[in-house]
C-alpha cells in the first residue's frame, strides 16, 4: 500500500478555482515531484517540467454520461507513468468543470495494473462560493462533485459575506456532511490539507468523518429551516422527533440546515457484527442494481468470525473492498455504511443492511 503513488483527483465546477490549487500545489516549496493529468489543452500556465508534457500524457475527456466506463485512456497513461516509477512522488489528475469525477475515481479501483501500482488518495473538489448555491440549481455535475468529494474547498470567500459563506457551507452539508471542508482564498491551504489524505485508508475514513460513528440511525439529511428550492414545504418525509440544539451540538457546527430533495446521504449502523453471507451478496446486488444513483458509498463492516475489518468503498456500481487491520482488543465492534447519492431508498436501504446483522 505505502509504495503505490497517491492519486489526488481533481474537481470543481468551471471557473470555481480548480487550475489556481493546481499552481498552488506545484509552485510550493515541497521538493516533490508531481506527474499532472490535465483533460484540456494548454490551459494551464505551468511548469513545464512540472506537468507531464508528452501528448500521450494529455488526455481528453468526454463530458457526456460516461457512468461505469472504465476510462482506457487514463489507464494507459497511468500505465505509462509507472514505468517512469520513481520520478513521480504523486499523480495530480484535473478534471475538466462539467466532468464527472465517477469514471476517473472507477479507473483506480478496477483495473489491476492501475490498482496494483496507485491508489486513489481522494477526491478534492473546488467550490467557488459566489456561485455554487446557483450552480446547485441548474448543474447536476456540480452537485456530483460536491458528494463525490472527500475533500472540498471553498473557495473565493472573499466575495461573498459572512452569512452567504454559512448559508453554502450548509447547502454542502446538505449533500455531503462527510467530506473535509476548507474555506480559502485563492485555494490557499495548506498541500497536507490537499494531498495525501488517504482518504480511503480505513483510519482517515474515521478520521474525516467522525460522523460516521453518531450518523447510527439518523441520517443527515433531515434537519430545519428545510429549503426545497421549490418554494414548498411539504416533502412527505416525517421527522417527528428532532430536537433541534441536540442536534447541533451532535453536528458540532451550529449550521443552519438544509435539506437536498435530490442528493442525500444515508448512513447506518449496526451495532455488532454483520453475516458475510448475507451482507456481500445484498451488498453487491443492491450496488448493482442501485448504483447509477448511488455516487459513493464506504463502509466499515464486521464480518462474523473475521478478527480484521471490512472495508469498501464504491463509486456507482463499481465496489472495492478489503479486510484491512485487525478489531482492536476492547474495540466495539460495529458495522458502518454510508451511502451519498440521488434520491436514495433509504428505507430500503436501512431494511436491506439491518437484516444483514448476524
Ligand atoms: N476573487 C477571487 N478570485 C479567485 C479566487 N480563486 C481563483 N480566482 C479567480 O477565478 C478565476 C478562475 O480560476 P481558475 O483557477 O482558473 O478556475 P478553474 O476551476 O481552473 O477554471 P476552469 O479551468 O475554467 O474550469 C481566475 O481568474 C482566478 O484568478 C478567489 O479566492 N477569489
Amino acid at each position: 500500500m505505502a509504495d503505490k503513488i497517491p492519486v489526488t483527483v481533481l474537481t470543481g465546477y468551471l471557473g470555481a478555482g480548480k487550475t489556481t490549487l493546481l499552481n498552488r500545489i506545484l509552485s510550493e516549496d515541497h521538493g516533490k515531484k508531481f506527474a499532472v493529468i490535465v483533460n484540456e489543452f494548454g490551459s494551464i500556465g505551468i511548469d513545464n517540467d512540472l506537468v507531464v508534457g508528452a501528448d500521450e500524457e494529455v488526455f481528453e475527456m468526454n463530458n457526456g454520461c460516461i457512468c461505469c466506463t472504465v476510462r482506457g485512456d487514463l489507464i494507459r497513461i497511468i500505465e505509462g507513468l509507472m514505468k517512469r516509477k520513481g520520478k513521480f512522488d504523486a499523480i495530480i489528475v484535473e478534471t475538466t468543470g462539467l466532468a464527472d469525477p465517477a469514471p476517473v475515481a472507477q479507473t483506480f479501483f478496477v483495473d489491476a495494473d492501475v490498482r496494483e501500482a496507485a491508489r486513489l488518495d481522494a477526491v478534492v473538489t473546488v467550490a467557488d462560493a459566489k456561485w455554487l448555491a446557483e450552480r446547485l440549481k441548474d448543474a447536476p455535475e456540480a452537485k456530483s462533485q460536491i458528494a463525490f468529494a472527500d475533500v472540498i474547498i471553498l473557495n473565493k470567500i472573499d466575495l461573498v459575506s459572512a452569512e452567504e459563506l454559512a448559508d453554502v457551507e450548509a447547502r454542502i452539508r446538505a449533500i455531503n456532511p462527510y467530506a473535509r471542508l476548507h474555506k480559502a482564498q485563492n485555494c490557499a491551504v495548506s498541500l497536507e490539507d490537499v494531498l495525501n489524505r488517504n482518504a480511503f485508508d480505513l483510519d482517515r475514513i474515521l478520521e474525516i468523518e467522525p460522523q460516521f460513528l453518531e450518523a447510527d440511525e439518523e441520517h443527515d439529511h433531515h434537519g430545519h429551516d428545510h429549503d426545497h428550492d421549490h418554494g414548498h414545504h411539504d416533502h412527505g418525509r416525517k421527522h417527528e422527533h428532532h430536537d433541534h440544539d441536540d442536534h447541533h451540538a451532535k453536528n458540532g457546527h451550529g449550521l443552519k440546515h438544509y435539506h437536498d430533495e435530490e442528493m442525500q446521504s444515508v448512513a447506518l449502523t449496526i451495532e455488532g457484527d454483520v453475516d458475510p453471507d448475507k451482507f456481500l451478496p445484498w451488498i453487491n446486488s443492491y450496488i448493482q442494481t442501485e448504483g447509477a444513483a448511488i455516487l459513493r458509498s464506504k463502509g466499515i463492516i464486521a464480518l462474523k468470525d473475521e478478527p480484521k475489518r471490512f472495508v469498501f468503498q464504491g463509486v456507482h456500481m463499481i465496489l472495492d473492498g478489503d479486510l484491512q487491520q485487525d478489531w482492536k482488543p476492547g474495540e466495539t465492534r460495529r458495522s458502518r455504511l454510508v451511502f451519498i447519492g440521488r434520491h436514495l431508498k433509504e428505507d430500503e436501504i436501512r431494511t436491506g443492511f439491518l437484516a444483514c446483522a448476524a
